[in-house]
């Protein structure tokens, strides 16, 4: 699914006017009875009170063609224009009219005002500000902000919650609200998955207000969202007289003393997202633990017997995977930089290579094209410096990539891999995966596809989707809090199974949920 610009989403709403001859309102009120639709669907009229906060642009437009629905089907609803500016527009102005005409008279608030009294059990509807925002809010309308989080009301807020620009971070975290549900229009936005943004939103769904698909189709976007839909047509089916050649053989390197476990489970992940062949090259000191454990696995030894020393191997590895467990020792790092001279095999690069490589920027320029890597935030700071906000980092990021065409997988809540100026964000993964060793699975899956042949910038959407998906369908069983990174390597297989269920209706899940519980 594509994430579209604030500029691409007026230009959608232009195009589209044009084509299907329609005007401006109109687009409105279609977004208007979406909205209503889904709130009716949920309310079914129930008498609860629906406190509706309007801004003066387009999105307070919305607020109040939805309170004319809404009033129209009964609803008890409050209606308020947050009056900040002077410059009203046509179609806000439009709809304060058609709700005059009903006798529905909003109450205008500006810096004087007094603020309504909200229920905790009532529901306010936030269209104070949509994805115009170009200022921060002036200082009553955060008090606002403040009065409506301080009622703990539910926050449905429209296209996106008020203070939130579409392409700058937050500078002060009171002026944006926090949304418990936000319904976007047509596609999600880019600060509902950035984790200084994301925060403000609890879940986001998208109504399709029937922007054209011509333009939607044909339009580039920046950005992308990787869901099952996008990462299935990747996947690379598994022919009948294929052997274990066919899908390459895999080079762990990696571990030092009291970090075997890293390569295990870089290893292990790496065979079961189907790698031919995979050996692990460690310090002496791995060996034993490592043929114990994992048998599938074959294994090199280093001279070194606790770290890295020379990296010296006599196969030809279709990918290497590089860094977990690896550690820093001078040895290592020599061993690690004569390694980046001779080696001609496309890369996967994690932890202390990334680290080493953050310190000696030199060698970047000596990495293989397509170079996947894989750094955590912290990694990231390293390499690409401090950044200013979220957005500041990606453009950072994007430029890193560019530099040393590089693939590089921002491992988070939402990991977005960036390459070639474009950004893929996940959809997968839970907060239980903020776990030891979970990071060297990830390594271990891209590092499995690659050898596969999967290109390295498919290998890591697919790969990012393929192990947060794998973390959802574990922790299921485990829990958030009892996850560790082997859950998550045994559930890889149920990953790939999983992209060929075809969801069931919900009200099929309903009734499947319903019957387990009367079975337990
Ligand atoms: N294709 C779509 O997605 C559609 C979007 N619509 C709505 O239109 C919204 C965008 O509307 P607008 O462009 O009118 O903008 P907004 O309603 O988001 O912003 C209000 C206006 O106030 C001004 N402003 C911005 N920040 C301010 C601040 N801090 N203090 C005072 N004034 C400020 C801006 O100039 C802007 O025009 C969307 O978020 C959505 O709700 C719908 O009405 C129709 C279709
Ligand atoms: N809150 C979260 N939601 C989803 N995925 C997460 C979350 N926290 C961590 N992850 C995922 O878990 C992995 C953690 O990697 P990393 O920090 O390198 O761990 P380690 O170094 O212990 O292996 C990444 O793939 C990341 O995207
Ligand atoms: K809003």
């Amino acid at each position: 699914m594509k994430i579209f610009s604030a500029q691409q989403i007026y230009a959608a709403d232009k195009f589209t006017i044009k084509k299907q001859e329609i005007t401006s309102d109109a687009l409105m009120e279609r977004a208007a009875v979406q909205i209503f639709n889904w709130m009716h669907m949920r309310m079914q009229g129930a008498p609860v009170k629906i406190h509706l906060f309007c801004g003066i642009g387009n999105n307070g437009g919305d607020g109040m063609a939805l309170a004319r629905h809404l009033q129209e089907h009964g609803y008890h609803i409050a209606v308020y224009v947050v009056n900040y500016s002077k410059k009203r527009s046509d179609d806000f102005l439009l709809n304060l009219e058609r709700l005059k005409e009903r006798k529905v008279w909003p109450e205008f608030l500006d810096s004087g005002s007094e603020f309504p009294e909200i229920g905790r059990d009532d529901i306010i509807v936030d269209a104070i500000f949509g994805i115009g925002l170009n200022r921060p809010a002036d200082d009553w309308v955060v008090r606002l902000i403040q009065h409506l989080h301080a009622s703990q009301a539910f926050i449905l807020s429209v296209d996106i919650p008020s203070g939130l620009f579409m392409d700058k971070g937050v500078q002060n975290p009171d002026a944006v609200i926090k949304a418990n549900f936000v319904l976007s229009f047509q596609a999600p936005k880019l600060p509902f998955f950035l984790p200084g943004t994301g925060i403000y939103l609890n879940e986001w769904e998208v109504l399709d207000i029937g922007l054209d698909p011509e333009y939607l189709t044909n339009t580039e976007t920046d950005y992308e969202l990787s869901g099952k839909n996008e990462v299935l047509p990747l996947y690379i089916p598994r022919e009948k007289f294929s052997h274990k050649g066919t899908y390459g053989h895999a080079l762990v390197v990696g571990g030092s003393k009291g970090k075997i476990g890293a390569v295990h489970s870089a290893s292990k992940a790496c065979l079961v997202t189907g790698a031919g062949l995979v050996t692990a090259y460690v310090p002496e000191c791995g060996v034993l633990p490592l043929q114990t454990n994992l048998p599938e696995t074959m294994v090199i030894a280093d001279e070194g017997v606790d770290v890295l020393n020379k990296i010296k191997y006599d196969i030809e590895p279709k990918v290497i995977a590089i860094g977990i467990g690896m550690g820093q020792e001078v040895s290592t790092i020599q061993a690690f930089t004569t390694f980046l001279d001779e080696n001609k095999s496309p890369l996967v690069i994690d932890a202390d290579a990334l680290n080493i490589l953050a310190t000696n920027k030199a060698l970047l320029k000596r990495l293989p094209k397509e170079s996947v890597l894989t750094p955590h935030p912290k990694e990231l700071e390293r390499l690409i410096g401090k950044w200013k906000d979220d957005f500041d980092k990606l453009k950072k990021a994007k430029a890193f990539s560019k530099k040393y065409a590089c693939v590089l997988i921002i491992k988070g809540a939402h990991s977005i891999v960036i390459y070639d100026g474009k950004g893929y964000v996940n959809t997968t993964g839970n907060p239980g995966m903020a776990t030891a060793g979970s990071g060297d699975v990830l390594t271990g899956v891209v590092t499995g596809l690659v050898a596969q042949g999967y290109s390295p910038l498919k290998a890591a959407v697919f790969g990012t989707y393929l192990h947060g998906r794998a973390g959802d369908i574990a922790v299921e069983q485990s829990g958030y809090q009892a996850l560790t990174a082997g859950d998550i390597c045994n559930a890889i297989g149920k990953a790939f199974i999983d992209l060929f269920v075809i969801p069931k209706p919900p009200e099929v899940q309903e009734q499947a949920k319903e019957s387990e519980q009367e079975k337990s």
